[in-house]
């Protein structure tokens, strides 16, 4: 199979069957012959593909509806060589007719005729002609259009143009040492032996930047339990948190378990932990993520957060809040998440939240410590969020670097957009 073949792939089943970019890609690694090249491919496809449309829009008579799906996928990926990798000569043209060839037999004089016009035509068809400054940018970068809007009314124009070239931009990966197994340095002498590019950490002690993360995960070093995947902002939740050794910790929204293993890794399997997720299908990604990091004193449960549970009253030092959210921050690393929200779902997010965090306040005991973090931005889920729990008479804001909360802002703090905030319970 050729590595467009496999782009194609996984883009169908991204975009058709709602499989997770960064899953389908791990399955492929270890048989592709170019992994950055399907790769690129397929965040290139989904990071762009309102402009995409746009373009194949104007260029067939049929209307973009009534085109076959995985005829869609391969000319997505046919405009995406040509315009944005610069692929101009007809190589590609004929080996994606040929693919079209064997998903739709019918449709390959189609695709044929869309990629060369493409190609003669291409900067007239490139351009976006619209007078509304947010549809122009919603094509240009690719965020359906209320959800560009949403961002623009949050922060203004400039942060929305350099968030929306952010999150399409490559992104740098950040990994998170276990310090039980290993340090830093050990870890990143071990990575660059093996040909990644690494560089320190800037928000975490604990992390470093790979610059080119492709097939990180099939080393053995993460197999080993070395590391985890995780952003820096993400991380901080953690380093906020700051929890301690013999304490009990509940962690109420925790698969796949990213935070939790830090927390364990954190309090060097000293204190007691309980992981908790809604879904008990994800229980395995936490469980899986513990035994690989080598970790202890976890306990796995699985109800609703936003339902009281009477044993808990009073019963924590610390409970984490990581609220269930749009995850519009992280949309540079699984670029299919602004395909799949809404602003209706935002608002039923943020309820779920105020929900989950009644309940959680209830869990602490005196003088425990809440953290409320989420992945996303917008004031709807973080900054509403914060002031709902600022007005609770048994809660105490406890600055973080003399303000009352951090929104990382993706393009100054390289990395992605993180809220989180913490009280005290008095
Ligand atoms: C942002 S993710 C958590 C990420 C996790 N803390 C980590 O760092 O790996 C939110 C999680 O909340 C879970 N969730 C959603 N609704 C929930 C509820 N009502 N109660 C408990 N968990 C819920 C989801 O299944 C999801 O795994």
């Amino acid at each position: 199979m050729t590595d467009l073949e496999l782009a194609f792939n996984i883009l169908y089943k991204v975009i058709n069957e709602e499989a997770k970019s960064n899953d389908e890609i791990n399955k492929i690694a270890d048989d592709a012959s170019n992994l950055a090249f399907i790769t690129k491919n397929v965040y290139g496809v989904l990071e762009n593909k309102i402009y995409l449309d746009y373009m194949i829009r104007k260029l067939s008579t049929v209307r973009l509806k009534k085109i076959h799906p995985s005829v869609l996928v391969i000319l997505e990926i046919g405009i995406y060589n040509i315009h944005f990798l610069n692929t101009k000569d007809y190589a590609i043209v004929n080996e994606l007719v040929k693919l079209a060839k064997k998903k739709n037999k019918r449709s390959s004089g189609f695709v044929n005729a869309i990629l060369r016009n493409f190609i003669r035509d291409e900067e007239d068809i490139a351009k976006i002609k619209e007078s509304d400054d947010i549809k122009s940018l919603s094509i240009r970068y690719s965020l359906p259009e209320e959800l560009t809007r949403y961002i623009f009314e949050n922060y203004g124009m400039d942060y929305t143009k350099n968030f929306l070239r952010y999150i399409n931009n490559e992104q740098v990966i950040s990994i998170r040492v276990n310090n039980l197994k290993t340090n830093k340095d050990s870890l990143r002498d071990l990575l660059l032996d093996k040909g990644f590019e690494i560089e320190y950490g800037h928000l975490s002690k604990n992390a470093l930047k790979v610059l080119n993360p492709a097939g990180l995960v099939n080393t053995s070093e993460f197999k080993e339990g070395l590391f985890t995947i995780q952003q820096e902002g993400s991380m901080k939740t953690v380093e906020i948190l700051d929890p301690k050794e013999n304490s009990k910790i509940l962690d109420l929204c925790a698969a796949p378990g990213t935070k939790t293993s830090y927390i364990g890794e954190y309090t060097k399997n000293k204190a007691d932990i309980i992981a908790n997720d809604i879904s008990k299908d994800k229980l395995p990604l936490i469980q899986e993520n513990i035994a690989r990091l080598g970790l202890e004193n976890i306990e796995l449960t699985s109800f609703d957060a936003s339902v009281f549970k009477k044993e808990y009253e009073n019963a924590f030092y610390y409970v984490l809040v990581d609220a269930p959210c749009s995850g519009l921050g992280v949309m540079g690393r699984k670029p299919e998440i602004r395909y799949n929200r809404t602003m209706d779902d935002i608002k039923t997010l943020a309820k779920l939240q105020k929900d989950i965090l009644d309940q959680a306040i209830k869990y602490l005991k005196k003088d425990g410590i809440l953290v409320y973090s989420t992945c996303t931005v917008g004031n709807i889920e973080n900054k509403d969020n914060f002031s709902y729990l600022s007005g609770k008479d048994d809660l105490n804001i406890i600055p973080i670097d003399g303000k009352n909360y951090i929104e990382y802002v993706n393009y100054i703090d390289k990395t992605d957009g993180f809220f989180i905030s913490k009280f005290k319970k008095i």
